[in-house]
């Protein structure tokens, strides 16, 4: 049986496995060297199946430790060691292990022993020893070295078990030819749709995703917008550079002007000032210097720009201090060099923000053409659904779907339509959604598309357009439904509070941006190291309220907000992010490494 194995680290890791009495180890005391010799730097990592110690009675670290310090760190000039008392129930975690290598003093990690593991590894063997072949088990075996006599099948790379070189040369090869997986993200886009199957399974949310942007195209509408108007607008078309910026070569510091060939000429004769706006207007000669601002323009005949304070100027002659450390072009900023005339400045489908609209004026621009903003109108069901401000009713709660959903979809430049209320009334509802589909690009209610039967929303969904009712396989957020109404895209948002939001992050968010032109967008996954154990089922993506932080490790750490129940709306009042575990793990450990979504982009 073999066990799940993924290597932590930047460097590749690589396996030896054999019988006992193979000769593992005096094969790798011969392969050390070897390795050494040709340029690699290795960690060894060794199985020991008995209880070892490395540490020698009598010794202050022995003592210290008997008498009952967890970890001992010994340390000289030349070594240290670092000795961990860490019983646990079977065979060590090896990727535990592994992040206590030092990954930036090593090119890779030998490992003896871990035979299980679906590590990458060398089989060692030894025909005399009658034992069978590993690899006929073992998917992960790389390479086997054995003796002439062993037959091997073809496709597995055969090293002779007495040429230790080559072994060697096959690792050096390994090592260079390794690379490191990409992370894998827990939804990776975009995702085939099998329809027969999501129909009965419910769909992935990278499944749902991919269906909800193949069902969208980019808007073809577009507006002429001011400076004033741009902020978190798309462009509708590439906005091209008429200038160039800078427009004139020019200084990046208060210092002195002069052409790089003079240096050798010093003291160099100051012959005037420029500042920024204005112009020295004649031609440097050589042996000439001219004080310059930043951002005034480089004389002509200067190409060097030295700082004040490593000049020293006495009755119109300029001394340079630490000349010889003077580079040609120093502290000149080119014509151009940020952005060249007729150059792409910003590109068509470019959500503009501060640093966008600060660019486009300092072109000179003072209008973009922008894609029209999506209309989104929204609106709520259920008898017991109130209106904030209203007297709340007995057994009711107050709409707050409507409300996080218009915060949300403002957020992302929407412009909303509220259809308010609607009572669970075929007639109210159909005539709701149509007028809501001849207004509006998007159409989002929330409630009523799970398996309850006060639903009126899906039979007149049912007459006014094509609507699927996904089941998605996540959590919050299960039930699903998307479709079209007339032209209009219809989203039916799960009642739950925090499943609306969740879902709409997921499903709503793309949907918004593709519509309004928006290019290369993805969703931000940051890896943090979790502070606790996360509990998520297999085959479900689970969508945890956690807050991040950043520990004293320098790295992300995350933990859930607590009780995570799906009406919780605190949690995400207190949470700064969602915890996205994929499909796959069905939980995970504290201080391992989970993907989180900061909400900073929308809420
Ligand atoms: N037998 C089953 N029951 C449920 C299932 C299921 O698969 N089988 N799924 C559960 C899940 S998961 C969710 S989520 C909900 C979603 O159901 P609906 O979309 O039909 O929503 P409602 O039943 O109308 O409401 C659920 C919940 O949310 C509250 N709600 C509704 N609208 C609002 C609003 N505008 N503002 C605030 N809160 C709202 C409502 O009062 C309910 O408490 O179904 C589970 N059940
Ligand atoms: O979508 Mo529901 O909120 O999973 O409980």
């Amino acid at each position: 049986m073999s066990v799940p194995f993924s290597n932590p680290l930047p460097v590749p890791v690589l396996g030896f496995c054999a019988y006992s009495g193979t000769g593992k180890t005096t094969l790798l005391k011969q392969l050390i060297p070897e390795l050494n010799r040709r340029g690699l730097r290795l960690a060894v990592i060794k199985h020991a199946h008995h209880n070892f110690d490395v540490d020698i009675p009598g010794k202050d670290s022995y003592e210290m430790r008997k008498a009952g310090a967890r970890q001992m760190l010994v340390a000289s000039h030349v070594r240290w060691a670092l000795m961990t008392e860490d019983a646990v129930d079977g065979d060590p975690k090896l990727d535990h292990l592994l992040k206590q290598i030092e990954a930036d003093k090593v090119d890779i990690v030998l490992v003896e022993g871990f035979k299980k593991l679906t590590l990458p590894k060398i089989e060692l063997h030894r025909a005399a020893h009658g034992k069978p072949f590993i690899h006929e088990q073992d998917d992960n075996i790389v390479a086997i070295a054995c003796c002439d006599d062993t037959n091997t099948p073809a496709e597995l790379k055969r090293l002779d078990l007495n040429n230790v070189g080559q072994i060697a040369d096959f690792v050096v090869e390994y090592q260079q030819n390794w690379q490191q997986p990409a992370a894998e993200l827990p939804i990776q886009l975009p995702q085939a749709l099998d329809s027969d199957n999501a129909y009965q399974q419910g769909l992935s949310v990278a499944q749902g995703i991919t269906y909800v942007l193949d069902s969208i195209n980019a808007t073809s509408n577009s507006e002429l917008c001011s400076l004033d108007e741009l902020d978190n607008r798309v462009l509708a078309t590439d906005v091209i550079s008429p200038v160039n910026v800078p427009q004139q070569t020019n200084s990046a510091m208060d210092g002195y002007a002069f052409a790089y060939d003079s240096v050798s000429q010093t003291p160099l004769k100051v012959v005037g000032e420029v500042f920024a706006g204005h112009e020295y207007g004649q031609t440097l000669n050589a042996g000439e210097a001219v004080r310059i601002m930043t951002g005034a323009p480089v004389p002509a005949g200067a190409d060097t720009i030295m700082p004040r304070e490593l000049t020293k100027e006495e009755n119109g002659e300029l001394s340079l201090l630490e000349a010889k450390s003077i580079k040609a072009g120093q502290h000149v900023r080119l014509a151009g060099e940020d952005i060249a005339k007729d150059a792409v400045a910003l590109k068509a489908g470019t959500r503009m923000s501060a640093a966008e609209v600060g660019l486009m004026a300092s072109l000179g621009l003072s209008q973009a053409q922008v894609s029209k903003a999506p209309t989104i109108a929204v609106f709520s069901t259920g008898d017991e659904v109130s209106q904030p401000g209203d007297a709340l009713k007995p057994n009711c709660i107050y709409d707050s779907n409507r409300y996080t959903i218009k915060t949300m979809a403002k957020r992302l430049g929407c412009k909303v339509i509220d259809l308010g209320i609607i009572e669970d009334n075929e007639d109210a509802l159909m005539q709701t959604l149509t007028q809501a589909s001849e207004q509006a690009d998007i159409v989002i209610s929330s409630g009523g598309v799970s398996v309850g039967n006060a639903d009126y929303i899906k039979t007149a969904l049912a007459k006014l357009g094509a609507i699927n009712f996904w089941r998605i396989n996540m959590r919050p957020g299960r039930p699903l439904a998307v479709g079209k109404l007339n032209n209009a895209t219809f989203f039916g948002l799960p009642g739950n509070p925090v499943a609306v939001m969740v879902s709409f992050l997921q499903f709503v968010q793309p949907a918004v941006r593709k519509l309004a032109g928006e290019k290369n967008w993805q969703p931000t996954f940051l890896p943090a190291v979790a502070d606790e154990n996360l509990r998520s089922r297999e085959g479900r993506t689970e969508f945890l309220r956690g807050i991040y932080h950043v520990g004293n490790d320098g790295q992300l750490h995350v933990k859930s907000t607590g009780a995570q129940g799906s009406g919780m709306l605190n949690s995400m009042v207190q949470g700064n992010c969602l915890i996205v575990i994929g499909e796959q793990p069905k939980s995970v450990a504290a201080g391992n490494t989970v993907f989180i979504q900061p909400f900073a982009d929308v809420l």
